[in-house]
């Protein structure tokens, strides 16, 4: 499908860039258009791939070029600020040739977490094409604020959005490693999964391959629904051996419970059960999901129709959901084949719970129980689409 796409903050920014590098090198077309937004400087400078023209300094009145300091308040202002500066920037390019928005931001910190959900508002008010977001979770050991401006954000993010796609540091971090010695490999990890979901139906892509059942953007859009949360599952196979085992290093292939045999079909419902309950962009209960789509990607010839049939059934009885499509994404020159699972409408999250629990504690105290009930109760309401604050 086509995005216009933007990137708020240092962590949208830093993502927006890996994507553009995935659908560059791959030759895939799903970004159509691309914006940088930030209220520091020194962040839009670091960038690589954005070019210069789309990188759009906001708020200088206000901070003068050097950020919100973790501060969403001031994220919000200095976004506010210049909303129709953004609005040309995003909206004013083609916004005929796209299919949605989708806007990209680390929730823990200042400019993104209160800048995003003023944009992702301001492009719903005036276009009809979906907005959905991207949202980056802190780590739980990241501290008490970026936890609390997370908690925040979300709700808002959850509200202004059709639908608010989640990735957890926490949950991605490998053991041992800081954050940001992390950082690299966790932002090729979400630029492999959401490109791999933005770009299965572009046919260009598929070098003359039509699928058998192709994955188009109305399915995607369908199952991404119009409002909520949702989690990506992933998991690959490489085809062949290769010497130093590179292609079986991606995440979701360590699981040797249940190790894939070497035929097509067992493959494919082997990759599905590893995509669903091994490691989810956002770890979650997936028979809380209200809707599913399954893209099993990789040379036309391993991608067994009998085993994208049975993997569906499969992920049909684990999701509970009547909702559940599947289709294929051939990639000829691939030595792998993958399996992504898309959970939409999740409500069983135990990260956003916990996230939650410490927003509210690091803002009244562990004392105040009573409060502590209500607020917690409130901001539970991630996936309410009411549209109240
Ligand atoms: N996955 C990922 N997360 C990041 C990256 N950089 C920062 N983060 C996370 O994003 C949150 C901080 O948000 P930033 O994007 O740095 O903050 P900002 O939106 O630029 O806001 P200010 O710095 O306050 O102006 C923290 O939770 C970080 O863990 C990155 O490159 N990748």
């Amino acid at each position: 499908m086509k995005l216009a796409i933007v990137g708020v903050g240092q962590a949208g920014g830093k993502i927006l860039d890996q994507l553009i590098e995935y659908d560059t090198t791959r030759n895939t077309g799903f970004v159509e258009h691309a914006v940088a937004v930030n209220s520091a400087r020194t962040d839009l400078a670091g960038l690589t791939y954005v070019p210069e023209a789309d990188r759009l300094l906001v708020g200088q009145s206000i901070v003068s070029g050097h950020g919100a300091g973790t501060d969403p308040e001031t994220g919000k202002r200095c976004v506010g600020e210049d909303i129709h500066e953004i609005d040309d920037a995003v909206g004013g390019v083609a916004t005929s040739g796209i299919d949605a928005f989708l806007l990209i931001a680390g929730l823990g910190g200042g400019t993104g977490s209160g800048g995003g959900p003023v944009i992702a508002d301001h492009l719903g008010e005036i276009y009809a094409e979906p907005v959905y977001g991207l949202g980056i979770l802190p780590s739980t050991d990241e501290g008490g604020i970026y936890n609390r401006n997370a908690a925040n954000s979300l709700q808002r993010f959850a509200r202004s959005t059709d639908s608010l796609l989640l990735f957890d540091n926490g949950a991605a971090k490998s053991s041992g490693e800081t954050l940001s010695e992390g950082y690299r490999e966790i932002n090729d990890e979400i630029a492999t999964r959401f490109g791999n979901l933005f770009s299965a139906g572009e046919i260009d892509a598929m070098g003359g391959d039509v699928a058998e059942s192709v994955v188009d953007s109305s399915e995607i859009i369908n199952t991404l629904g119009d409002g909520g949360i949702t989690s990506i599952g992933y998991a690959t196979e490489a085809i062949e051996t290769d010497e130093g085992g590179l292609l079986d290093r991606f995440l979701g292939s360590d699981d040797d419970d249940l190790a894939s045999s070497g035929d097509a079909t067992n493959r494919i419902t082997s990759l599905v059960r590893r995509a669903t309950l091994g490691k989810l962009t956002l770890p979650c209960e997936p028979d809380s999901a209200a809707r599913a789509l399954l893209i099993v990607s990789g040379p036309p010839e391993h991608l067994s129709r009998k085993g994208i049939d049975s993997a569906r059934d499969w992920l049909e009885t684990e999701t509970d959901c009547r909702e559940v499509r599947a289709g294929d994404y051939p990639l000829p020159d691939e030595g792998r084949v993958a399996a992504l699972v898309v959970l939409s409408g999740v409500t069983e999250v135990p990260r956003i719970e916990e996230m939650q629990q410490l927003a509210v504690e690091s803002d009244t105290g562990p004392e105040d129980d009573e409060q502590d009930e209500k607020d917690f109760e409130s901001l539970l309401e991630y996936g309410d689409d009411d549209g109240s604050e």
